[in-house]
Order: C-alpha cells, then sequence, then structure tokens
C-alpha cells in the first residue's frame, strides 16, 4: 500500500479560541513550576507570558514567603531551602484565595538589597504562574492546574546562579560559591523529590553535540546551547498540529547550524512518557514558523507581551519557551474546552 501523503490535520473545534476563552473565565488555573534557585524557571517560563499578554498572565514569586531575610539568614544559619525557613501556609492561603477570584496582597522579597518590600496587591488574572523553592509541595500541588518541574544540572546551574548573584543580587563570588556548596544536600533533600509530582519536566544539561561531532565541533559565534531533555506524559485524544519546517539544505550547507531534536518514547516512575531531546541552535526562520503556528493556536494575532530581553531573544532560549509553552497552553485549552 502507497504510504499515506503527510497532511495537516483539520483544526481542533475550538482551538484558536483558547486566549477568548481564558478571558471570560472568572478563576484564575493556576500553573505551579519548581526548582532550584537559578535553575532557570523564570526565563523558561516567560514565554506563556509573551504569547497571551499580562492581561492574561501573571507572575507570583513565592519568594516573598521567605520567613528571614538575606542579614538574618547569616545569623541563624538557615537557607530558603528549608521549608520550614518559609511561610508555606500563608502562600496557600493566598494562592486559593486568588483561584476564588479575590484579590490578594502578596509579599515580596527584594533580592537587589535581601530584604523584604511592602506587599504587592495582585489583582487575579485568568492564568496564573507561580515559581518557587517549593510550589509543588503538598497543599500546593492541589491546587495546580498544571505543574512544571526544572530540574538543571549542577554545572549549568552554578555558572547561572554565580553569574546572576554576583550581578544582580549584590553577592560577592565566595560568597554564593559557599552558599551552593552549604545548599547542594539542601537541594537533594527538600527540592528535588517534588519532580514527582510534576506533569511536565525540564530537564537543562551541557550541550552534548561535542559527542555526536566526527572530530571537533565547529560552532560559529553565538550565545552557548544546551541539550534540553523535556519529559512530557502522551496526551489521549486528538491533538492539533503544530508544525516547524525542517530545512533539508540548511542542515547540508557549508555553515550548517548545529541542532537536534528527537522524541524518546520512554517508561519514567512507572509511566508512558515522551522525553523530548532538543540540543544546539535552531534557525531563526524555523522558530518564527513555530512561533506563529502557537500563536494561532492561543488565537492571537501574535505575541501580545511585552518585547523580550536581548537573553530572551536568543533562539536557543525562545525555542526552549515555546517548547515549554506548548503543553501548557495544550493542557489549559483542554481545561477550558
Ligand atoms: N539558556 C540560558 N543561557 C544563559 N543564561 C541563562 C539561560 N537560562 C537562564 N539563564 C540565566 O540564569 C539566571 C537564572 O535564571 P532564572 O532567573 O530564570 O532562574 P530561576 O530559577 O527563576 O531563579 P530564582 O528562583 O533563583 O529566582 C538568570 O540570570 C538567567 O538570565
Ligand atoms: O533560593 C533563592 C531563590 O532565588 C534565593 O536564594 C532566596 O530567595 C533568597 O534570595 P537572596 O539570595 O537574594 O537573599
Amino acid at each position: 500500500m502507497p504510504p499515506t501523503p503527510a497532511t495537516r490535520a483539520q483544526p481542533i473545534p475550538g482551538a484558536g479560541q483558547l486566549e477568548q476563552r481564558l478571558r471570560e473565565r472568572r478563576q484564575p488555573l493556576l500553573i505551579g513550576v519548581a526548582g532550584d534557585s537559578g535553575s532557570g524557571k523564570s526565563t523558561y517560563t516567560r514565554g506563556i507570558e509573551w504569547l497571551l499578554g499580562r492581561d492574561i498572565v501573571s507572575q507570583i514569586s513565592l519568594d516573598g514567603y521567605h520567613c528571614e531575610d538575606r542579614a538574618t539568614r547569616q545569623t541563624t544559619g538557615r537557607t530558603p531551602l528549608d521549608p520550614d525557613a518559609n511561610h508555606l501556609d500563608q502562600a496557600v492561603e493566598h494562592l486559593r484565595a486568588l483561584q476564588a477570584g479575590q484579590t490578594v496582597d502578596i509579599p515580596v522579597y527584594d533580592h537587589t538589597r535581601g530584604c523584604f518590600l511592602p506587599a504587592r496587591r495582585h489583582e487575579p488574572t485568568p492564568v496564573i504562574v507561580v515559581e518557587g523553592l517549593h510550589t509543588l509541595y503538598r497543599g500546593f500541588r492541589e491546587l495546580l492546574d498544571f505543574a512544571l518541574y526544572v530540574d538543571t544540572d549542577a554545572a549549568v546551574k552554578r555558572i547561572w546562579k554565580f553569574e546572576r548573584d554576583t550581578r544582580e543580587r549584590g553577592y560577592a563570588g565566595e560568597a554564593v560559591e559557599a552558599e551552593i556548596k552549604r545548599r547542594s544536600d539542601q537541594y537533594d533533600r527538600w527540592i528535588a523529590g517534588q519532580q514527582a509530582d510534576a506533569d511536565v519536566i525540564l530537564r537543562i544539561h551541557p550541550s552534548g553535540l561535542d559527542d555526536l561531532a566526527l572530530g571537533r565541533l565547529e560552532v560559529p559565534e553565538g550565545p552557548s546551547c544546551h541539550h534540553l531533555e523535556v519529559i512530557v506524559k502522551p496526551r489521549p485524544g486528538e491533538q492539533p498540529a503544530l508544525y516547524f519546517p525542517v530545512d533539508l539544505n540548511n542542515m547540508t550547507r557549508e555553515a550548517a547550524m548545529p541542532f537536534l531534536l528527537a522524541t524518546v518514547p520512554s517508561r519514567f516512575r512507572d509511566e508512558t512518557v515522551n522525553v523530548l531531546h532538543v540540543d544546539g541552535y535552531m534557525p531563526p526562520a524555523a522558530l518564527e514558523t513555530l512561533e506563529r503556528e502557537i500563536c494561532a493556536f492561543a488565537g492571537v494575532d501574535s505575541p501580545a507581551g511585552d518585547t523580550p530581553s536581548a537573553a530572551d531573544r536568543t533562539p536557543t532560549v525562545r525555542f526552549a519557551q515555546m517548547l515549554i509553552a506548548w503543553p501548557i497552553l495544550s493542557h489549559l485549552a483542554a481545561l477550558t474546552r
């Protein structure tokens, strides 16, 4: 029998109106993002806000619920990774109120100075992204409509945290090194276990393309790339198609950019999952097509959020943001159908 030609799937009824359906909701949907400090939680989930805009998506950081500011922590020796060093019950109560459509005063932590600021009034938006060290803990998980865990390789995290904490948070280099060391057992004890309750796990490793190159990998100047693994559970039923073009000419020309995309059906914690692997540099034209497709699915003409920062505009980060936005948006679409 001749192979069936690949055709574009018919649109799923109701897809393309997600933004409208979210806007009509009275009760916000909560997306929880957990992971270590400096693991990339904010960076990799900003794509949702960028696609749908701030009217629809708002962010809450659980850092405001720490019990101690930076100076106090230096005297007690505790770190915020200890769940008891956070007002988690109050955070759960606030999320419950937001989910019920109420406005809440959210405590705020100022990382530039390491102290608390006056609480900020948070009006519920149709989607609220909640980020923090303990976001998938008991009490939170039951409230969440979608849970993401960001699991970043220690070596990658070390570089990101070191650079960010010395540049933006006023830390001396030795102090960051000492803090990373002090926290490593605590991460295993209090944070890592939350992966078990995630809908999607994003793992970030150093690029592995070197291992695939014959001889030395030749990479043009550009932002560094990483090997991302996105662990997703296959969704039952018909799914909307999401295309992005792969230009074979681009892969065989002289200055081809190294790029890898694979899906590997696997077993993970006794469940069937697909593991999407991405590494290298996605061609910008393909990325633009992918973003247009996701916008069409969401029902917006173009991304409705503020223009991203230069760091967020690197193709490697943008692609990762879309890879994370896609399972979240398609899940939200199923919940609002
Ligand atoms: N792919 C990347 N390439 C280079 N830098 C990155 C990348 N991803 C994240 N970073 C940087 O790493 C730092 C930490 O990222 P981010 O703020 O997203 O982490 P986080 O988990 O939200 O941190 P925290 O919970 O401590 O606030 C930031 O300075 C960010 O710009
Ligand atoms: O674990 C962290 C999440 O980012 C921070 O270390 C914690 O929020 C305290 O912040 P700072 O180090 O700026 O005092």
